[in-house]
């Protein structure tokens, strides 16, 4: 196991090849042999609803495409070993796709050549979107078309291969229930009021995720994706220089992980394509650990070492930081509860056959 910093080849580009040759970040070396104190016992009365389905069934497709699932496993297994990246993107992908007017493909969406419609991964927010999950759906989409053709929405395809993604990086294997439609619509407008930031509030995180039915121990559980993959400097630099106008850095962030950082982002001028490890300890293994490094000040970005500190949501952390089959249980939790908002059916949505564009 090692601790990398990758340097990202091409900005914004959708062919870039960011993350595919991580170089080593030797000062995150030290945090190998960092412990971690996991916070005194404190058990969470907090009691979660189970995802009610109306629409969504887990044999969806046991008529039209019964392989389906192995079919998908088939590609992200092997877009694994090739290219790990491909998991934490496609998780990502996953959340701002169901996010923004519910998971229905509508991220998947390409900007037009002639840019009359600005669709959703025009937006800032979405430009740093990792090619590697787009392409990584092409692929499945591409082998299931081949096998089942026009029946598999592209939203299903995306919730299916988000889920392998987080069991092959070692995180739970959670049933993913099926009957999704693709939008007919992709709106850059959509974007913004709808997807957290990294500066955005513990007030504004929740008041998002409870507009989406997803309470406080999903915010929480969820976010612990950021146990796999990478921010680019810009997201967390402020931390590092000029923490809220005070000009010092975040007295709330570790001091050799702030002189690590400080290394590879400096405040103005430096390489916008290089991207840190959201989890200096285990970057490429889904396990616990997010929670373990909020505790000791080792959160990267703003929103994830907020959750160590504001009241409402320390309790969950140190409770997941504690135990990693209660986070795997909330985790898949959450991702059912995120993959059924606002589920398109019938004539509201489409079966595309490239997931990139719409049917007319
Ligand atoms: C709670 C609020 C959240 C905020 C503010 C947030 C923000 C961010 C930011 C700023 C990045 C780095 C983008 C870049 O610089 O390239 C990122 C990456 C990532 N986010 Fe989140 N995120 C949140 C929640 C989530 C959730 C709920 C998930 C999935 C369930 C998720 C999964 C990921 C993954 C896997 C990455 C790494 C992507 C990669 O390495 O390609 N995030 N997030
Ligand atoms: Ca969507
Ligand atoms: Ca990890």
């Amino acid at each position: 196991m090692f601790v990398s910093c990758a340097v990202a080849s091409s900005p914004g580009g959708h062919v870039s090849t960011r993350f595919r040759v991580p170089h080593l970040f030797p000062f995150f070396f030290f945090f190998f042999f960092v412990s971690f104190f996991v916070g005194v016992a404190h058990s969470s009365n907090a009691t979660r609803k189970a995802p009610v389905h109306h629409q969504l069934s887990l044999d969806f497709y046991s008529k039209t495409c019964p392989q389906l699932d192995q079919l998908v496993s088939s590609v992200t297994s092997r877009r694994f070993q090739q290219i790990p990246v491909s998991a934490p993107a496609t998780i990502r992908l996953f959340f701002h796709d169901c996010f923004v007017e519910g998971c229905d493909a509508s991220v998947l969406i390409a900007p037009s050549s002639g840019g009359k419609v600005v669709v959703e991964r025009d937006v800032e927010d979405n430009k740093n979107l990792a090619p590697e999950g787009f392409e990584t759906i092409d692929m499945v989409k591409a082998l299931v078309e081949s096998k089942c053709p026009g029946v598999v929405s592209c939203a299903d395809i995306l919730a299916i291969a988000a889920r392998d993604f987080v069991h092959l990086a070692g995180g739970p294997y959670y049933p993913v229930m099926k009957g999704r439609k693709d939008s007919k619509v992709s709106l850059a407008f959509k974007v913004r009021p709808n997807l957290p930031r990294a500066n955005s509030t513990m007030d504004e995180l929740l008041r998002l995720f409870a507009s989406k039915r997803l309470a406080r121990e999903d915010l929480v559980a969820l976010s612990g994706a950021h146990t796999i993959g990478y921010a680019h400097c810009d997201q967390f630099v402020s931390r590092l220089y000029n923490f809220k106008g005070t000009k010092q850095p975040d007295p709330f962030m570790d001091p050799r992980l702030l002189k690590a950082l400080k290394m590879y982002c400096p405040p103005f001028g430096g390489n916008t394509d290089v991207v840190a490890p959201f989890d200096v300890q285990t970057p490429f293994s889904f396990d616990h650990m997010y929670y373990g490094n909020l505790e000791a000040k080792m959160g990267l970005l703003a929103t994830d070492q907020a959750l160590f500190l504001d009241p409402r949501t320390r309790p969950l952390v140190q409770e997941l930081g504690r135990d990693k089959a209660k986070f795997f249980q909330a985790f898949s939790m959450g991702m059912e509860k995120m993959g059924s908002i606002r589920v398109k059916k019938g004539k509201k949505g489409e079966i595309r056959k490239d997931c990139s564009k719409h049917l007319s």
